[in-house]
């Protein structure tokens, strides 16, 4: 019996938590400048980031977080996992572990039910809507990367494993998957530092191709902001960085004028 009205009271908690930040969504989103631009304040975009990236508090099913080692994962690529995750924590001098340069980013987890400029984003495709480089359930088979930001630096590496979906000339990865990886990870970088951007231009030279099932590091580094701009170059390396398969330099357009 009391199992059952704790169950009921949990339903009612989580069914007034989803009324309560679908309210908050629409009323953040419906927000306008005078001049008719869609409007965000500091604080609403990082509690918009900050839902849209943690996982939902609520949820039954938590969602996956791509981001951490799964079966799939080479030697390789564990090894270059722990390299950096293990400058995320450091341990201070009487002991204590503090927070280290670097971070770990989890996977991007989208579960707005309303898009920007507040179309409803219908319950199928709220349900079915997934970053695109985390679309193949199938553990190897795809995009397995994970991503660090070293905010200081202002640069982000990513550990990126390519799995034989993702095949262009025989046993090499598709140009357009590469292209994929490098606007992903830049992508994020920008998000990061200076809130929601959308990729302007993305200008690849590939260098030398990247066998299937390899382990590259794709490293990010800002290179520039001008107003709303951000200037990010790009370096696709084998995993000791001997090689350099691919360069590029993206532009990113910061969605809002907010600063971060
Ligand atoms: C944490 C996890 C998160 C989530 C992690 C997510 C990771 C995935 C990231 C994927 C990112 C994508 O693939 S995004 C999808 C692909 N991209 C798109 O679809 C974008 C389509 N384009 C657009 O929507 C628009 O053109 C925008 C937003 C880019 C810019 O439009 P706007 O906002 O009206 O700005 P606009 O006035 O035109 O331009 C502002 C300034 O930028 C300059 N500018 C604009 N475009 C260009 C350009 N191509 N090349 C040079 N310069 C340009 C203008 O001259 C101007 O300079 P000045 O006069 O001020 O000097």
């Amino acid at each position: 019996m009391l199992r059952h009205r704790l169950y009921i009271t949990r339903a009612l908690c989580q069914f007034m938590a989803c009324k309560l930040s679908t309210g908050l969504f629409r009323n953040i989103l419906k927000t306008k400048h005078p001049t008719g631009d869609m409007w965000y304040t500091r604080s609403c975009l990082q509690s918009i980031l900050a839902v849209t990236m943690a996982p939902r508090p609520f949820s039954s099913s938590q969602p996956r977080d791509y981001s951490l080692p799964n079966t799939s994962w080479s030697s390789e690529m564990l090894r270059l996992y722990e390299h950096y995750n293990i400058m995320c924590e450091v341990e201070t001098e009487r002991g204590d572990k503090i927070k280290g340069q670097w971070t770990r980013l989890p996977s991007y987890n989208r579960f707005l039910k309303y898009a920007p400029g507040g179309q409803y984003l219908s319950k199928l495709l709220l349900a079915k809507a997934r970053l695109f480089t985390r679309n193949i359930e199938e553990q190897g088979a795809g995009f397995e990367y994970v991503v660090f930001e070293n905010k200081q630096e202002k640069t982000c590496v990513c550990v990126f494993q390519a799995g034989h979906l993702l095949e262009g000339p025989p046993g090499h990865v598709h140009g357009g998957a590469i292209a994929t990886i490098i606007d992903s990870v830049t992508g994020t970088h920008a998000t990061c530092h200076s809130g929601p951007a959308m990729t302007a231009n993305l200008t690849i030279n590939y260098r030398s191709p990247i066998p299937l099932g390899s382990v590259v590091l794709v490293h990010s580094s800002l290179d520039k902001i001008e107003g709303r701009k951000i200037f990010i170059s790009c370096q696709v390396t084998s995993s000791d960085g001997s090689k350099l398969h691919t360069e590029a330099t993206a532009l990113f357009i910061r969605l809002f004028e907010t600063t971060y």
